[in-house]
């Protein structure tokens, strides 16, 4: 056994060079795939990393002394399946019989080393089921692989390192680790449901992704500054090594000068002179999708990036100049300086405390603002931003700030779609596309297939309702549809004709797809009981005034209710009494109640149904959503102020690239109406 705890201690001191070596590329992956790193998966990477270095280790270790030794028992390999077992049987003095025999059995050499092979690899099974979430013939396949690669690592002498090999090479071995590995499959099953499922993870690390954290930034920062040093350094090394060092000394000029003005020249072309040519971004913010924006997300200027950099490093470097202003005066000389530096020199000790104290306070306070800002999820804004009037965004967050800040009116959506049609994509496919988005975003919250209510009502949005509903159970989702009527007496087009090809190719295909025809209230209230998502596809764009009609409005109060009260069986008793109870809400209330536990997942289609899509009124009662997947723009009544708890957030689904139209109607806009557009 202290074999094993020998290696696990190598694996120990080993794991730390090796997971620095490889912190930083990992940061940037997973910036550059998920925008932000949640705290779970940097865990279950760095486990696993350190469980695989363990298990090499176990494999490979301890080394021979020297490259020819001949280890005999490592000489011919073990061929023989289940071998372990007849030596065992052979050998010990087991007897099923006789429970006597069986507590020595479990020392036996055979036995505990069967058990360990077996057990060296059940993390590996756990993590590709669990993390990777491989199928059950894919972890076996790639468990045996593993195993393949450690007992070839043996009988090669470590890949020719040693001249002979020095660890057996042994079916059994590929045998007993290869169960392991699936012994680990079959036990991380049941955890799963405790464990938080990845793919969310993944999917809420996107969302956080938005944001520009603290320690993006920082890693940006760092990159650049590398980037800059290390080109700096290394053309003053080539000036020196052409004789630019003697001929400067020539001249008089220092070469510590010479070498600063180097530096000068690369950061200014990083943080300054690209930025300006790739509109606002130095290298590393290249690489980790940054961008340095006013405050607006519009685009900045030149000078400020100069001044963003110029003032960090300022601030920066300020205090360390002073501190060795203060520090390099000789108090002995004290009677031949100025009366301020003879005061300074003579009170060194005091300033140099109070410089620590205002140092420590201020890296304090740093700290302070930068876990509140990662707490708040607000922005990290510093001094030198302050002072160029620049902020750094995720290019996500710039172009949905941008998109945010010229929403589209709901009269030059409609304009928009025309022109769009014009040239070839007609409103059935915009439907079309519309639809899938929002089905996209069901599935990327509710990744395993679940039942979900759709609300589809009479309009066009109710078309998007029904190719999202069609799209979730071709992809194995309980789809349960809820329409005022059936398809053909929908009088909106494209959406009749939408709707009555979805439901022909369900029926045709056996999708499961189910069709609720002006439900009564306890048949709607048990489907939404059991649904994991509800899409709200009642009312877009054609919506305007205060209150819903029947059907929608009980709808809509019906979803509210599951949401806020949880489902029936739960609802009733505790959660019944609550104050939510019309399924409507308070429109005086600054927030909507708290979510149920329980409750499922809300997405509205282009606009939460009940808020008016250009003004923003919301009506009784309105759809409460967790996301908006709203189509082609923002539409006005989306930024308002108060819609923000209904839309939950927002995601833009563009359905064709809009930029050249929206550039055609704001010009023509803003021609025509003679007020500059909204943006
Ligand atoms: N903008 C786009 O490019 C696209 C828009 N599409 C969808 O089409 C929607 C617009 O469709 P429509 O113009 O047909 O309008 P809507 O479907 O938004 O609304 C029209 C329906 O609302 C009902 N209604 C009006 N006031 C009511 C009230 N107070 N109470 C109850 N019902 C009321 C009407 O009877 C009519 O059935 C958009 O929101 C969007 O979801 C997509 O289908 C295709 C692409
Ligand atoms: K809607």
């Amino acid at each position: 056994m202290n074999v094993y705890t020998n290696n696990i201690i190598a694996a120990a001191i080993a794991f730390p060079v090796i997971a620095f070596a490889i912190t930083v590329p990992y940061m940037i992956y997973q910036y550059r795939k998920f925008g932000s790193i949640p705290w779970i998966r940097t865990l279950i990477v760095y486990s696993l990393a350190f469980y695989l270095l363990c298990a090499y280790f176990l494999v490979i270790l301890p080394l021979p002394e020297d490259r020819s030794a001949v280890v005999a028992y490592a000489a011919t390999p073990q061929l023989m399946p289940f071998n372990f077992v007849r030596e065992f049987l052979a050998e010990t003095t087991f007897s099923l019989g006789d429970p006597s025999t069986w507590l020595a059995t479990l020392r036996d050499p055979y036995v505990y080393e069967a058990a360990f092979n077996v057990l060296l690899l059940v993390p590996l099974g756990m993590y590709l089921r669990y993390y990777f979430r491989r199928t059950w013939y894919q972890t076996l396949l790639i468990g045996f692989s593993v195993t393949l690669f450690f007992e070839l690592s043996q009988i090669t002498g470590l890949w020719g390192a040693y001249l002979h090999p020095y660890r057996l090479f042994d079916v059994d071995d590929l045998i007993l680790n290869t169960l392991g590995s699936m012994v680990g499959f079959w036990l991380v099953g049941p955890a799963m449901r405790l464990l938080p499922d990845i793919r969310l993870v993944n999917e809420e690390a996107r969302e956080a992704g938005m944001r520009a954290s603290v320690t993006k930034r920082a890693l940006s920062f760092f990159i650049d500054v590398f980037v800059a040093q290390t080109a700096s350094t290394m053309v003053a090394g080539a000036l020196d090594a052409t004789g630019a060092r003697a001929a400067a000394e020539a001249q008089g000029v220092s070469w510590g000068l010479v070498s600063m003005a180097v530096d000068a020249v690369f950061y200014l072309l990083c943080f300054v002179a690209i930025p300006a040519l790739t509109k606002g971004q130095t290298p590393a913010q290249m690489l980790l999708k940054l961008r340095i924006v006013r405050p607006d997300a519009s685009r900045a200027r030149w000078y400020q990036y100069l001044a963003r950099y110029g003032f960090l490093y300022a601030l920066a470097l300020a205090p360390f100049l002073a501190l060795f202003g203060i520090v390099s005066l000789d108090p002995a000389q004290a009677s031949e300086m100025s009366s301020i530096a003879a005061f300074f020199a003579d009170h060194r000790a005091g300033f140099v405390v109070a410089w620590l104290v205002f140092m420590g306070a201020w890296a304090l306070s740093l700290i302070v603002r930068a876990i509140r800002s990662a707490v708040k999820k607000r922005p990290f804004i510093m001094l030198n931003g302050v002072l160029s009037a620049t902020r750094v965004m995720t290019v996500d967050a710039v172009q949905q700030e941008r998109d945010r800040r010229s929403p589209l009116d709901v009269s030059a959506v409609t304009a928009l779609e025309s022109m769009i049609a014009d040239d070839g994509v007609p409103l059935s496919e915009l439907m079309k596309r519309a639809g899938t988005a929002v089905a996209d975003e069901v599935r990327a919250w509710v990744p395993d297939p679940s039942p979900v209510v759709v609300f589809a009502g009479s309009g066009n949005n109710g078309g998007d309702g029904w190719v999202a509903a069609h799209a979730l159970a071709e992809a194995g989702y309980r789809a349960i549809l809820v329409t005022p009527d059936i398809a053909e007496r929908i009088k909106a087009e494209p959406a009749r004709s939408t709707a009555m090809a979805a439901f022909a190719d369900a029926s045709e295909r056996g999708l499961p797809l189910s069709v609720l025809v002006a439900p009564d209230a306890d048949v709607l209230a048990s489907a939404l009981d059991e649904a994991k998502a509800v899409v709200d596809a009642v009312l877009g764009t054609g919506f305007s005034g205060t209150e819903l009609r029947e059907p929608y409005a009980g709808w809509i109060r019906a979803a509210n209710r599951r949401r806020f009260e949880g489902s029936r069986e739960k609802g009733r008793g505790f959660h019944r009494k609550r104050a939510f109870e019309r399924g409507d809400h308070d429109r005086s209330r600054k927030s909507l109640p708290t979510k149920a536990k329980d409750a499922p997942l809300a997405v509205a289609v282009d606009v939460p149904s009940g808020l008016g899509a250009q003004t923003g009124t919301i009506a009784r009662p309105t759809f409460a959503a967790d996301t908006t997947v709203t189509m082609l723009a923002y539409k006005p009544g989306l930024v308002k102020p108060q819609a923000r708890r209904f839309t939950g957030s927002v995601e833009l689904a563009r359905l064709v690239d809009t930029a050249p139209y929206l550039s055609r109607l704001r010009g023509i806009d803003a021609a025509d109406s003679g007020v500059e557009p909204s943006a």
